[in-house]
């Protein structure tokens, strides 16, 4: 494609070189250019893209965009734009041809149930026979194929390429989560939304965003590119906002929610161990539903996709049947081991409202203890500390134990990140154990596990490594909670005296009233 027709559109300074050249492809990552690519420069949080305008050269680019005046390289068309990651995300729809209008899209953000609402969604589309796409932070799916993709909402380039690829494949609607920090970074914009859907906002990526006001107004820019329909949780302050916001521009807003003013409602909720069953009462009448997921929550995701469901004219009947297909969602109050005494849990709540959700549900039909496992990366700076003491004061409050631990510390200090977390437990009187080591975290937890009780992992849901430093170890706690529980049955108690000593080897130990 001419490097004049990808940017016809965009508002653009041309620096220097003839623009009437042949592009084979775009890049934003000088490692990733090939011979013919356009490379385009942008400005990171980490680096910035204009240092590797020599090496993507070197590789091949053939022209380049800007947001900055750099040196001139003699022959290679330079053109400046305002922002790099907007104009990223234009050219990329320009050049795969503007996928989004072939087809139906529908956009899910919101702080918790977007992966959760998305799956649910995909069941109801393939109940109805549609061909359907996904894309989220389990990565994505073209009719059912699994396809790797990075990041809950990859960047515009690799999007736009992800949806040419579904339209090729005769993907006819697509169900995708829209992150914050997509909506930040501009990595959606030129994406057409048929509809979009806001679960709920609490605190989370402030380190981002620095206050509510402007995490909110982030996930509120996906409600400015929808064309059709805005499904809202009424029962959630920011939805109301939203809602009104949209009212305000005579948007169209189905509203979801347990309140009978909302246009899809719940009534004769039950929430049970491993499902739960409500009438849901929405425009095209009423329908008894019945999901395998336990817990308030998963009423609320059942509602949004039901919502969208209706809105698609999709029968009552297919839509219960499609939510009643969807037996699990991996790492998603998975329970990864039971027997007649004990059950274990794997969730990925990584947020302090996730937590207290999860956290409740179990409480609420425990015959015994809740042991819970957790540790929380989140953010660097005041920002990560609060959300850590946060996180830890909801354990402390709804947990029995606290086994607190490391989720992927990245590049942080473990030791300092669980003290952070250890605060806020003490802080709600809760009672604690510390391990640097998740595993041994997990092995100590289960070993006190009693009849009656359950030992709830939560952070890393479907995750199968850890991120240690830059370290990227392989970590998959459904295999670790088995192999212990299988030694445990075979070896009784030895096994547990044998991971007391090693607790009590620990150096970076912390122990709690
Ligand atoms: C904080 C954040 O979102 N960072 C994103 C951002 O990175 P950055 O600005 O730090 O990039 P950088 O490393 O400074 O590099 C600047 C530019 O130089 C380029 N570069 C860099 C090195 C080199 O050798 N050559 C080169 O060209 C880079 O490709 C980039 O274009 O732009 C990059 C390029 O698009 C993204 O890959 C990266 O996502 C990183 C991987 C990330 O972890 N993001 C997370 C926080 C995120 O986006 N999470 C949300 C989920 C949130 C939720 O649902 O809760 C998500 O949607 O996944
Ligand atoms: N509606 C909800 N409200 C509050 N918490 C929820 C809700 N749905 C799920 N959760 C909790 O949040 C966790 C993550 O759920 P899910 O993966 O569906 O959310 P997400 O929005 O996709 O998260 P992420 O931001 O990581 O992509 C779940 O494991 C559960 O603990
Ligand atoms: N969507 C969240 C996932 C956090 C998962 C947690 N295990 C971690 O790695 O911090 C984020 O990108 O912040
Ligand atoms: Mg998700």
């Amino acid at each position: 494609m001419l490097l004049s027709s990808i940017v016809a559109s965009l508002e653009h300074t041309l620096m220097q070189g003839d623009p009437q050249i042949e592009i084979t492809g775009i890049a934003f990552d000088s490692r990733e250019v090939k011979k013919g690519s356009l490379f385009v420069a942008i400005t990171g949080f980490e680096t910035d893209g204009h240092q590797y305008i020599d090496q993507a050269i070197e590789r091949g680019a053939v022209a380049v965009i800007v947001e900055k005046k750099v040196e001139v390289r003699a022959g290679i068309p330079i053109l400046m734009v305002q922002d790099a990651r907007e104009a990223l995300a234009k050219l990329s729809a320009v050049f795969y041809g503007n996928p989004t209008a072939d087809m139906n899209l529908i956009g899910v953000t919101g702080t918790n149930g977007k992966t959760s609402i998305t799956y649910l969604i995909q069941a109801i589309l393939e109940q109805a026979g549609r061909s359907v796409g996904l894309i989220g932070t389990m990565g994505s799916q073209i009719k059912g194929d699994a396809v790797e993709t990075r990041n809950t909402t990859p960047e515009s380039l690799h999007l736009q390429q992800l949806f040419a690829t579904m339209r090729e494949s005769g993907v006819e609607d697509c169900v995708m989560e829209v992150s914050s920090h997509a909506l930040h970074l501009k990595r959606t914009a030129y994406s057409r939304f048929n509809t979009g859907i806001f679960t709920n906002l609490t605190p989370d990526h402030l380190e981002l965003h620095q206050s509510m006001e402007n995490y909110f107004e982030a996930k509120a820019q996906l409600f400015e590119q929808t064309t059709e329909m805005n499904i809202i949780n009424a029962d959630d302050p920011y939805g109301l906002l939203l809602i009104k916001r949209l009212n305000d521009r005579n948007a169209p807003v189905l509203s979801y929610g347990i309140h009978p003013s909302c246009d899809i409602y719940a009534t004769h909720i039950q929430c049970l161990e491993n499902r739960s069953v409500f009438t849901a009462h929405t425009p095209a009448g009423e329908i008894a539903i019945q999901i395998h997921f336990p817990g308030m929550i998963y009423v609320y995701n059942a509602l949004a996709a039901i919502a969208y469901g209706v809105s698609q004219g999709i029968s009552l009947s297919t839509i219960q049947l499609g939510l009643h297909n969807l037996t699990g969602i991996r790492g998603r109050m998975e329970t990864v081991y039971e027997d007649a005494a004990n059950k274990v849990v794997v969730d990925f709540a990584h947020t302090e409202d996730g937590l207290e959700q999860v956290l409740t549900t179990i409480r609420s039909f425990a015959s015994g203890r809740v042991i819970l496992v957790f540790g929380v990366y989140g953010a660097d700076g005041i920002h990560g500390e609060r959300k850590r003491r946060a996180m830890g004061k909801v354990a402390g409050t709804y947990a029995d134990i606290s086994v607190v631990t490391s989720d992927n510390p990245k590049r942080q200090n473990p030791v300092r990140l669980i003290h952070e977390i250890t605060r806020g437990v003490k802080q709600a009187g809760g009672s604690y154990h510390s391990f640097v080591d998740r595993k041994e975290a997990i092995h100590f937890a289960l070993s006190q596990c009693l009849p009656g009780d359950i030992v709830l992992i939560t952070g890393k849901g479907h995750e199968t490594t850890q991120l240690l430093g830059s370290t990227l170890a392989p970590f998959n706690e459904k295999e670790i909670v088995n192999a212990f529980m299988t030694a445990k049955n075979l070896a009784g108690s030895a096994i547990i005296h044998s991971i007391h000593a090693a607790e009590l080897d620990t150096l970076e130990i912390v122990r709690g009233k």
